[in-house]
């Protein structure tokens, strides 16, 4: 990984996870979604990695008619990278999952690297620490949930997507995912530099301390060398901290209210580029410069 290259912010602006009731600033609608991606541009953010939701219920969906309702409005106003969910929410099946980047062809779309129970964020590790009253009909739901990402579904993602000239943010919740994506590129399915997103602190994955870090860098440096660009998402109240140990050790890192609805210790975040300025002013402290899409498109590869 170079040295002193430019810092790339991916921001998350809504994700599948969290719910309205959590918080009213969670972009919702088309244009709420088309909104969020613009500010947390204008922000400095190089990338968006966007999911849609059903306007009538905040529910989670990977129609991808709802998609067309609000990328042309964000492409209209920036030149950000757009990046689409292969995840959406993990009850649904991978065909489902597909159509957005299947139909859509997006320079970027994440990709899963493995099946795993699949908690919610963080900051509910500590069971007697209840603060919201949706916290405990939510941990009850998903102890059962199992994020389904089998080598067959995906390689069935990479392959559907080959010829759409499609790269991918790697998600690799734990340190086994890092040698799934190393059988990928063996394959010949993953294409160099890789774009890997190493998450943290999701229930089900790896933790969120320091050393969970240094064994994602160490581990990733020795499978992939140069070949790859790395970056932080640290799940709930872990996001800034571990983005900012991240970013000092030469990682890229994402932000966004998919991966946290917080903008400081229980405060919720009034907006997606609200904690896109958080982490810039981070990178910039530490001397480093926030990476322009243009920059992005040419660290990662991308068809532009
Ligand atoms: C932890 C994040 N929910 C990872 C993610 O964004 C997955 C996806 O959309 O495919
Ligand atoms: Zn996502």
């Amino acid at each position: 990984m170079a040295k002193n290259r430019p810092v790339i912010i991916t921001c998350a602006v809504t994700g599948a996870i969290h719910t309205p009731s959590m918080s009213p600033y969670l972009p919702v609608t088309p244009d709420e979604i088309a909104q969020a991606a613009i500010g947390a541009a204008e922000a400095g953010a190089a990338i968006v990695h966007l999911h849609a939701r059903d306007p009538q219920n905040g529910q989670p969906t990977q129609d991808p008619e709802l998609f067309r309702q609000f990328l042309p409005t964000i492409k209209n106003a920036s030149d950000v990278v757009i990046n689409l969910t292969t995840g959406g929410a993990p009850n649904m099946g991978v065909e489902e999952r597909l159509q957005p980047a299947l139909q859509l062809k997006p320079e970027l779309a994440s990709l899963n690297m493995g099946s795993m129970n699949f908690g919610l964020y963080e900051m509910l590790n500590r069971f007697h620490e209840f603060k919201y009253d949706w916290e405990r009909p939510y941990l009850e739901e998903s102890d059962d949930r199992i994020f389904r990402n089998t080598f067959r579904d995906i390689a069935y993602i990479l392959n559907s997507c080959s010829t759409n000239g499609t790269r991918f943010e790697i998600e690799c919740y734990d340190i086994g995912h890092l040698y799934s994506a190393a059988h990928f590129l063996d394959r010949g399915l993953l294409k160099a530099p890789i774009f890997i997103q190493s998450v943290f602190g999701l229930r089900g994955g790896i933790g969120t301390h320091p050393e969970d870090l240094m064994q994602m860098r160490r581990t990733a440096d020795r499978l992939f060398g140069d070949q790859y660009q790395w970056s932080i998402l640290g799940a709930g109240r872990s996001q800034m901290p571990l983005a900012t140990m991240g970013v000092a050790m030469g990682s890229n890192a994402r932000v966004g209210l998919e991966d946290s609805i917080w903008d400081g210790p229980g405060t919720l975040a009034k907006s997606n580029a609200d904690q896109v300025r958080r982490i810039r002013t981070v990178i910039e402290a530490l001397g480093l410069t926030v990476a322009t899409p243009t920059q992005a498109r040419e660290m990662l590869g991308l068809k532009g």
